[in-house]
C-alpha cells in the first residue's frame, strides 16, 4: 500500500464535502477563535472588578463568548456530519464503481467478504474523517494561539512552555507509530473474518448438512485473538499516551505557572494576566483533543490505504473499435493463459466459424468455462487473443463487445426486483412481448405464470428450483443473443425433455447466430455443428461428435449416466 496514494484517497473525499466542509472550517474557526479569546476576557473582567473598571462591559463579552461558544458548536455537529455523509456516500460509490468495472478480477485478488468489509466499513470511517480532517488542522490552532498568548502575556511564560515541548512532539510521534501499526492489524483482520463469514455464507447448506456448524463457527472467528490483540494494541497506545501526557502535562503548566507567579510577584503582569496565563497553558498543553483528531485520522489514513488498494487494481481496459457487419467468427490465437500451477491453457489456436453451434467438451478441469469467458473477455489471455469478426476483442468497445456476445450460465444469479426485471436485465429497453417470448423459449414461461403475481413476482422472495433459476437465465441470455451466445453448462439442471426442447430453440429461432455451448453430455455435443475437446491445455480433438466418438478418450470425457442409447457414434446426431 502506498501512503501517498491513501493519504490523496482521503483528501479527495475530504473534498466531496463541498460547501458543508467549507462551513465546518468556518464553525470550526469560531469555535477555536472564541475558545482562545474567552481567557482573556476573563482576565479582564476579574482584572475590571478589581481595580473598579468597566466590569458590566467585560462580562457582557464573557457571555456572548460563551453564547457563540455553544451555538456554533451545535452548527459545527450538524455541518461537520453533512460533510462527512457526503465524502462516505463519494467514497463508497466510487470504489463500487471500481469493483465492478474490475469485473471477475476483483473477486479473483480480493474476497467478496473482505471486499464488502472495505466498501461497507472501511469506507465509512474514511469518508467520517473528512471533517476529522479539518480538526485536526483547528485542534492545532488552539495550542498555538495559547502559546502565543502566553508569549503576549510574558515571554517568560511562552519560553518556559516551549523548553517542554521537545518531549511532547516525542510523545506524540510515538503515538502515532504504535497507533497506525494497531490499526492496519486491525482493519486487516476484521476484513479476514468477514470474508470467512461470506464463505461460509455461501455454503451454508453445505455446513448445515454435514453437521460442521461449530467447526464453522470456530474457523470464521479464528482470527478473534488476533483482532483482540490489535483493539488492545490500540488502547495501550491510548493509555500509554495519556499516562504520559499526565505527567509532562503537568509539569509544564506547574513551571509556567511557577514563572507567572514569579511576573506576578515582580509587578509585570496583572492577577488578570495570570487567571488567563493559567487558562492558556492548560490550552497550549491540550494536546489531548488534538490526539483524538490525530488517532481518527489515522485510522482514516488505514482505511484510506485500504481503499486505495482496490483502486489501484486496474480494471479491464476497453478499445473504441466497432464491428462491421459479420457472421460471428471467433478466432482465438495461440491463447495461453497461466493458472496458479502454471498453464491453464496453452498456446490454442481455434476457429469458430461463424453461425455455427459448437460444444465444448472436456472432462472436468480441462479449461472449458475459461474458454468460453475468453470468447467474451470475461476473462483476458496472458498470451495470444482471441478475434471476433477479425478484430481483436481488447480494441472493442464496452458496449459494443457486451451487445454482441451474451451469456448463460449454469447458476445464474437472478438480478432485478422482478422476474420480468431478471429476464430483461442486460438488455437496453426490453418488451413485455419479448421478454414472455424468450421465456417461453427458455421453458420458464409456464412456472413463472404459476406465480401469484406472474412476471411482476418478487425475485427475491420466491423460491424457486435450480433447473428453474437455469431456465430464468437462459431466457435472459436469449434475448440478450448478440451474433454470439455463449452458454456455460447452462443444462446441468434440466431435465433431458427440457434441454432438448432449448436445443431446438439454438437450433431454430438462434440458428443465425455462433452458439458456444458448454456441455458435459453427448446429447448436446451431437446435435452441435463442431466439437471441441479440451484436454492437456489445448485442443485434442474437433470435428463432429460422430468423428470424435471413435477415440476411447473421446468417449471417456462423457459419464456413462449421461450416455442415452441414442448417443452411440450410429445414434449420436
Ligand atoms: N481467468 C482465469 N485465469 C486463470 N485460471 C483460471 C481462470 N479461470 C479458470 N481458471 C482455472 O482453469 C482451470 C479450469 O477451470 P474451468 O472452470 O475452465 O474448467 P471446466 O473444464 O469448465 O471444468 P468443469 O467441467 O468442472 O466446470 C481451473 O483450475 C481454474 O482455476
Amino acid at each position: 500500500m502506498s501512503l501517498g496514494a491513501a493519504d490523496r484517497l482521503l483528501l479527495a473525499s475530504a473534498r466531496r464535502g463541498g460547501v458543508w466542509l467549507g462551513l465546518t472550517v468556518v464553525t470550526s474557526l469560531l469555535l477555536t477563535g472564541a475558545g482562545l479569546a474567552l481567557p482573556a476576557v476573563m482576565g479582564r473582567a476579574l482584572d475590571a472588578v478589581l481595580s473598579g473598571g468597566d466590569t458590566a462591559r467585560w462580562i457582557t463579552f464573557t457571555g456572548l463568548l460563551i453564547f457563540v461558544l455553544v451555538a456554533v458548536d451545535a452548527v459545527d455537529d450538524l455541518v461537520g456530519q453533512i460533510a462527512e455523509a457526503r465524502s462516505t456516500a463519494w467514497l463508497r460509490h466510487t470504489l463500487l464503481g471500481h469493483v465492478l468495472a474490475l469485473g471477475t478480477r476483483a473477486t479473483r485478488t480480493f474476497t467478496p467478504g473482505d471486499l464488502v468489509s472495505r466498501l461497507v466499513g472501511n469506507s465509512a470511517r474514511t469518508g467520517n474523517s473528512a471533517s476529522g480532517l479539518v480538526w485536526v488542522v483547528m485542534g492545532l490552532v488552539p495550542p498555538v494561539g495559547a502559546i502565543v498568548a502566553l508569549a503576549l502575556i510574558d515571554y517568560w511564560l511562552c519560553l518556559t512552555f516551549l523548553a517542554g515541548m521537545p518531549l511532547v512532539v516525542l510523545l506524540v510521534r510515538a503515538f502515532l507509530r504504535d497507533i497506525s501499526d494497531a490499526n492496519e492489524g486491525y482493519f486487516r483482520v476484521q476484513g479476514t473474518i468477514a470474508a470467512r463469514l461470506v464463505d461460509a455464507l455461501g455454503g451454508i447448506r453445505t455446513i448445515t448438512a454435514a453437521r460442521t456448524v461449530d467447526r464453522e463457527a470456530r474457523r470464521v472467528l479464528a482470527p478473534l485473538p488476533e483482532l483482540r490483540r490489535h483493539g488492545l494494541g490500540a488502547w495501550d497506545a491510548i493509555a500509554r499516551i495519556s499516562a504520559r501526557g499526565d505527567l509532562v502535562v503537568p509539569l509544564l503548566v506547574v513551571a509556567v505557572l511557577a514563572v507567572a507567579g514569579l511576573g506576578l510577584a515582580q509587578g509585570r503582569i496583572t492577577p488578570g494576566d495570570m487567571l488567563a496565563a493559567s487558562e492558556y497553558v492548560v490550552m497550549a498543553a491540550g494536546i489531548g483533543g488534538v490526539l483524538s483528531s490525530l488517532n481518527q485520522l489515522a485510522q482514516a489514513r488505514t482505511t484510506a490505504g485500504r481503499i486505495a488498494e482496490v483502486m489501484a487494481e486496474p480494471p479491464a481496459a476497453y478499445g473504441h473499435e466497432r464491428l462491421a457487419e459479420g457472421p460471428g467468427r471467433l478466432e482465438f490465437r495461440h491463447v495461453t493463459v497461466q493458472g496458479t500451477d502454471g498453464p491453464v491453457l496453452q498456446d490454442l489456436s481455434l476457429i469458430v466459424p461463424g453461425g455455427a453451434l459448437v460444444a465444448v467438451v472436456g472432462r472436468s478441469g480441462a479449461g472449458k468455462s475459461l474458454l468460453a469467458a475468453l470468447a467474451g473477455r470475461l476473462a483476458d489471455p496472458d498470451e495470444g487473443e482471441v478475434l471476433l469478426d477479425g478484430v481483436p476483442l481488447r480494441r472493442l468497445g464496452r458496449e459494443e463487445l457486451r451487445q454482441a456476445v451474451a451469456y448463460g450460465f449454469e447458476r445464474p444469479v437472478l438480478l432485478g426486483e422482478t422476474f420480468a426485471d431478471a429476464i430483461g436485465f442486460g438488455t437496453p429497453t426490453p418488451s413485455a412481448e419479448d421478454v414472455v417470448a424468450q421465456a417461453g423459449a427458455a421453458r420458464a414461461d409456464a412456472f413463472i405464470r404459476h406465480m401469484p403475481a406472474g412476471y411482476a413476482s418478487r425475485v427475491t422472495g420466491t423460491p424457486i428450483s435450480g433447473g428453474e433459476a437455469q431456465r430464468v437465465g437462459l431466457a435472459r441470455a436469449f434475448l440478450q443473443a448478440g451474433r454470439v451466445l455463449v452458454l456455460d453448462d447452462v443444462a446441468a439442471s434440466l431435465d433431458t425433455v427440457t434441454e432438448h426442447h432449448i436445443s431446438q430453440v439454438l437450433t431454430g429461432a438462434l440458428a443465425d447466430r455462433t452458439r458456444i455451448v458448454v456441455t458435459h453430455r453427448a446429447s448436446t455435443a451431437a446435435r452441435a455443428d463442431l466439437v471441441v475437446w479440451l484436454a492437456d491445455g489445448g485442443v485434442r480433438g474437433r470435428g463432429t461428435h460422430r468423428a470424435l466418438w471413435a477415440d476411447p478418450r473421446y468417449r471417456a470425457t462423457f459419464q456413462p449416466f449421461s450416455l442415452p442409447a441414442a448417443d452411440t457414434a450410429g445414434g449420436a446426431r
